[in-house]
């Protein structure tokens, strides 16, 4: 054998013994099951989508034990569902600890996305050079302790001061004609509606939270491309590669892949625009509805005053940009997926809605519509944004419920889809939208959300001191935008839509672009991709 080839077959046994020690489910814990690595790239090979694949293979020994070890980003870790599990990682934050991808992949994409070392050149604070090596990378969702506080100090007044709906209503009312417009365009056919809801969430973030009105009707005017928009788009494709997700090793090799070096490429471009439109966007103070305290002043102040670092502002803005409006986006795709499933529901709600007999929506008590409320927890709690999260690393070792012995280092998530349709805490009929489930009154329905969030019985928005800031702009969004199109507009799923939650495919498409998709989109959130609706104006 020459030395060449005896290279060559010890780099492939090399190679070989590396994969199956790193697809050997680890021995511990030792108290719950592993999922078999190979299920999770399913739907790489075969027409099988998320929803399918949790029910076929995970929901059994994930209801069984409460937690499961599950391959994911490259390594096995310990999903939690049962609620008295997840309360205790909630409260035991010492323990259970914050640990986002800049610390559990550091060589990566997504973690480069979240804190890339680039400074904006258009931007200078006196306290820029001192501060910028000490914290690399660290964002409001992924920071802890002192780091944390401090960004929390400054941004949740900036998130939880807000509460006035007069821009998403003016939004959600050209969302509304958007819709119709769209619909007189496609006589037949249902419309695609995710690319205008990521517009109209973004543009109601802007408007409401950075204060960048112009920006945010710019965003609303569908006919013009807005290259914040745009931008973001073309990332998102590269970035949520599943090949890169399953395997984040693979972006070690980043520079020489032609796809991650645009990736890269794109991280910055959709960084840097970010910063300078939010900085240069803002609505003048002389024309600002109310005295503000909003979340752009906010970060911008703290930028110059040097409690912030460039790169610390510049990172932060980006993980509020995204969670801001990609949660809310998914929440909204799926709550009219679900409406338009169950239309009785979709029904009940306007026949409220026209009881109320509201004449100004901008001053309403939200309160008199508890139809409204239920119904938007409950398709929160059936298709959650966030369906899947592994973000805690144990500190040290632990017994996870006195039970399962879990050891330091082990990286814990949740599976917020599981616990929330976990029948023990929702009933046999946990599946079915049922927005009576909640109560039928304000105080009803109010007790019985605080009860699920204290009991870890939903998790939608997780919760203990990590919970999510944003959850009161979300809620009021969610209401505004449901009252204005449950009162304009009726739709249903089209019937020719493949109903799948995550499809793959579509059968109607040449297979070589099928295979293309496969690889490229169905990593992510579970949410009704690709849905079609049919609108109808009333
Ligand atoms: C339906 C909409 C939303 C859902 C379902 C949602 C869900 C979540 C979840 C599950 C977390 C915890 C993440 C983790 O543990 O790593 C979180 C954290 C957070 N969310 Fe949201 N979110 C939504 C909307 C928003 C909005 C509109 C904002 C505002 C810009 C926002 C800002 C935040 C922040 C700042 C945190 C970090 C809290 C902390 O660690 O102190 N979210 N969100």
């Amino acid at each position: 054998m020459t030395r060449m080839s005896a290279l060559t077959v010890s780099v492939f046994i090399a190679l070989v013994i590396l994969f199956i020690f790193l697809l050997t489910p680890p021995r511990y814990p030792r108290q719950i099951p592993s999922v078999p690595f190979w299920i999770t790239l399913l739907p790489l090979f075969f027409e099988i989508d998320q929803q399918q694949i949790f029910s076929q293979y995970i929901a059994g020994p994930l209801y069984k034990h409460g937690a499961i070890k599950i391959f994911f980003g490259g390594q096995w870790n310990v999903i939690v569902q049962r609620p008295t599990y997840i309360s205790e990682v909630f409260k035991k934050e010492h323990i259970y600890n914050k640990s986002g991808n800049q610390k559990k992949i550091p060589h990566s994409m997504l973690a480069e996305f979240l804190g890339e070392r680039s400074i904006c050149p258009t931007l200078k604070s006196p306290a820029e050079t001192a501060n910028y090596d000490l914290v690399a990378g660290s964002n409001i969702i992924s920071a802890r302790d002192e780091e944390w506080r401090c960004y929390r100090a400054v941004i949740k007044p900036g998130l939880q001061t807000f509460s006035h709906p007069k821009p998403i209503l003016e939004n959600a009312k050209k969302l509304s004609n958007i819709f119709w417009q769209l619909q007189g365009q496609c006589t037949e056919k249902g419309i695609l509606i995710q690319d205008v809801l990521q517009r109209y969430a973004s543009a109601n973030l802007l408007c409401c939270i950075f204060d960048c009105s112009e920006l945010s009707s710019q965003m609303m005017s569908i006919e013009h491309e807005v290259p914040l928009h745009t931008t973001q788009l073309t990332l998102k494709r590269y970035l949520f590669r599943p090949i890169f997700m399953s395997f984040p090793a693979l972006d070690r090799l980043a520079s020489v892949i032609p796809s991650r070096v645009k990736a890269r490429k794109l991280i910055r471009q959709f960084s840097d625009l970010l910063q300078s439109q939010i900085l240069n966007n803002r609505t003048r103070e002389g024309e600002r509805s109310a005295k503000n305290n909003c979340l752009g002043d906010r970060l911008i102040s703290a930028w110059r005053d040097g409690t912030l670092t460039t790169k610390q502002l510049r990172d932060n803005l980006n993980v509020l940009y995204v969670a801001g409006q990609e949660n809310p986006q998914l929440l909204m795709i799926s709550s009219l997926y679900l409406l338009g499933k169950y239309p009785t529901i979709q029904e009940k709600l306007r026949q409220e809605i026209k009881a109320c007999n509201i004449s100004d929506a901008s001053t309403t008590d939200w309160r008199c519509l508890p139809y409204l409320t239920a119904t938007i927890l409950e398709c929160l709690r059936l298709l959650p944004p966030i369906s899947q999260l592994i973000n805690r690393r144990a500190a040290e070792p632990v017994w996870l419920g006195g039970s399962i012995y879990i050891s330091r280092g082990t990286y814990i998530g949740y599976n917020s889809y599981a616990t929330n349709r976990d029948p023990d805490s929702w009933g046999p009929d946990a599946d079915e939208l049922r927005p009576e489930r909640w109560g039928t009154t304000d105080e009803q329905i109010s007790m019985k959300y605080r009860s699920a969030k204290a009991r870890a019985e939903f998790i939608s928005f997780h919760g203990g001191s990590r919970a999510c800031l944003g959850e009161k702009f979300a809620l009021l969004e969610m209401r505004v935008t449901l009252f204005v199109l449950v009162k304009t507009l009726r739709w249903e799923l089209d019937p020719e839509w493949n109903e799948k939650i995550t499809p793959v495919c579509d059968s109607a498409s040449p297979p070589l672009y099928n295979a293309y998709h496969k690889l490229t989109l169905q990593a992510g959130p579970l949410y009704p991709r690709g849905v079609r609706l049919i609108f109808e104006k009333l």
